[in-house]
């Protein structure tokens, strides 16, 4: 089955969801308050499901996955030198890139890692490489302990799921949204499992979509 049967089969959507999204005429921040917990409910449930069928990979394939998503984004990126790449520190079977990250300072990029400082608001990011001093931050994610804060030109965001339209679910903190909110000039980039992909996530006004999203089958 495909990730968009799999959801038909486990979980109706919400009614009238077309109505919410700014794109189809609505306001954004006027949201119909039961509309946006209907929303917030069938992605609670679909966050689920999808974490579950991603932990069911075996350490293999998402190796394998990993290396064909770091090859795809040398494609779309091509010459690096002079930008400033964020990704993550992964944690819940999420991808782990960091060996494409650790490669860019020799290839004249800068590596960056997120932390959230402050719940309910923006990342800020600081410089990272392997010889960099790590600490525990937020939900026990491995942060850089010591560095100035720096804007990524690109920001790679790892997704739980995605859409055509290249609207990203993630762990349900809004953490992305407000980070590209706070600063349009971020190219976000979704990184994830073609498995991941929904027919739509029902966009909301904070959804902010991807500039591209990359999964292990190519650039979407
Ligand atoms: N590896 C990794 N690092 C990352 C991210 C990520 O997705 N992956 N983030 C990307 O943004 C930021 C952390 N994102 C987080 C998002 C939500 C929650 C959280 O507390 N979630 C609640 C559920 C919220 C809800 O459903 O209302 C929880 O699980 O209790 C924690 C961290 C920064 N670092
Ligand atoms: N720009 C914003 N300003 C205020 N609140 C926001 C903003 N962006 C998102 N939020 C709030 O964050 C909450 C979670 O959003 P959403 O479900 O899109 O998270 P997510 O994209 O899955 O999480 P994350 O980016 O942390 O992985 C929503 O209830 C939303 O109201």
């Amino acid at each position: 089955m495909t990730g968009d049967e799999k959801s038909a089969s486990y979980a109706s959507p919400p009614c009238f969801l077309h109505e919410l999204s700014a794109e189809e005429g609505g306001l954004p921040g006027a949201t119909d308050p039961v509309q946006a917990r209907d929303v917030a409910r069938w992605r609670k449930a679909e966050r689920n499901r999808l974490l579950a069928d991603r932990a069911t990979l075996s350490v293999t394939e998402r190796k394998e996955a990993a290396e064909a998503v770091a090859s795809h984004l040398d494609t779309l990126f091509g010459d690096v030198a002079g930008f400033t790449i964020s990704a993550w520190w992964p944690i819940q079977s999420e991808l782990d890139l960091r060996f494409w990250l650790a490669a860019l300072s020799g290839r004249g990029a800068t590596a960056a890692l997120p932390l959230v400082t402050e719940k309910h608001a923006p990342l800020r990011f600081r410089r990272w490489t392997p010889r960099v001093k790590m600490e525990r931050g937020f939900w026990n994610i491995p942060v850089p302990a010591e560095g100035d804060w720096i804007i990524p030109d690109i920001a790679l965001a790892p997704l739980v799921g995605y859409d055509a339209k290249g609207y990203r679910l993630g762990y349900g903190g809004g953490y992305f949204d407000r980070t590209l909110a706070a600063h349009p000039e971020v190219r976000p980039i979704g990184i994830g499992l073609s498995a991941a992909r929904q027919t739509t996530i029902f966009p909301q006004w904070h959804d902010v979509p991807m500039t591209a999203i990359v999964t292990e089958e190519g650039i979407v």
